[in-house]
């Protein structure tokens, strides 16, 4: 039984892969309309924290609830928009033919369709290239086309996992700026990143290091707390504290 109101509570979760331990009691709750950062470095555990937390991996124990409801659960599925690390794009399809496909999965149809696909596209900033082949699409277009994708359906919470990796600083820029609107929305954000001029535009963070988070707060917050000039320096002090 689930008794907080938070839309996303992580209890006690712990994942292991063979013998490998890659999560370890993590107990993490994230509220409505929050940015949520995931920080830590490669292999920390990031993705697969989040792929359970939308039911793509189980874990060896522990609960994830969801809008209050246990996961998995085939119900949720249009309630949350997914970004994975790899873009699952089909390369033969222009830009537009992928977005009608995704957008037909979620129901969306005709002149509903087109003007929504026109609206992520525009966020995106990928609208002159539409018609164009995702195959001749760059690394960062195609990260930005998954963005576009997994906004189609308006989910009230989305996670994003690396979503600017290889995004130029301006675009970046924007891309942000997409995501504050969707707060003022009162959607929810969960997004994994490496970057740390990212981290401080989120609202609180959860720093992972080997499979552990290993604090949590806003960024002010782990700041100060560790009297850090900067999220990086932070992260050091909790992640020497802990060996
Ligand atoms: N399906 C799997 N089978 C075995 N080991 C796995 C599997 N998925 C992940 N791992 C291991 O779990 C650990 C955590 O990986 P994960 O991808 O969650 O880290 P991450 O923090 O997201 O890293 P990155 O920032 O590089 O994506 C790594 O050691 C990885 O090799």
């Amino acid at each position: 039984m689930n008794h907080t109101d938070a839309i996303v509570s992580i209890q006690q979760i712990s994942k292991a892969f063979g013998k490998q331990q890659v999560l370890e009691d993590i107990n993490l709750e994230i509220n409505e309309g929050e940015i949520f950062g995931l920080l830590g470095p490669s292999g920390a555990g990031k993705t697969t924290l989040v792929k359970q937390l939308i039911g793509l991996e189980l874990p060896t124990s522990g609960d994830t609830y969801l809008f209050q409801e246990k996961m998995p659960s085939l119900n949720l599925i249009e309630r949350v928009g997914y970004m994975a690390q790899s873009d699952a794009l089909y390369g033969e399809l222009s830009a537009k033919e992928n977005l009608q496909f995704f957008a037909s999965l979620y129901g969306l149809k005709g002149k509903a369709q087109q003007q929504r696909i026109n609206e992520v596209m525009e966020i995106v900033q990928l609208t002159d290239h539409l018609s164009k082949l995702v195959s001749n699409y760059s690394g960062g277009m195609k990260r930005r086309l998954s963005l576009a994708i997994s906004l189609l359906h308006e989910p009230e919470l989305l996670i994003l996992d690396e979503p600017t990796v290889g995004i130029d600083p301006v675009l970046r820029k924007s891309i942000w700026e997409a995501f504050y609107e969707l707060k003022k929305n009162g959607k929810t954000i969960i997004v994994t990143t490496h970057v740390m001029d990212e981290a401080d535009k989120c609202d609180r963070l959860g720093l992972m290091r080997d499979g552990r988070l290993i604090a949590i707060g806003t960024p002010e917050e782990l700041k100060e707390k560790t009297n850090s000039a900067t999220i990086e320096e932070a992260f050091l002090v909790y992640g020497g504290a802990k060996s």
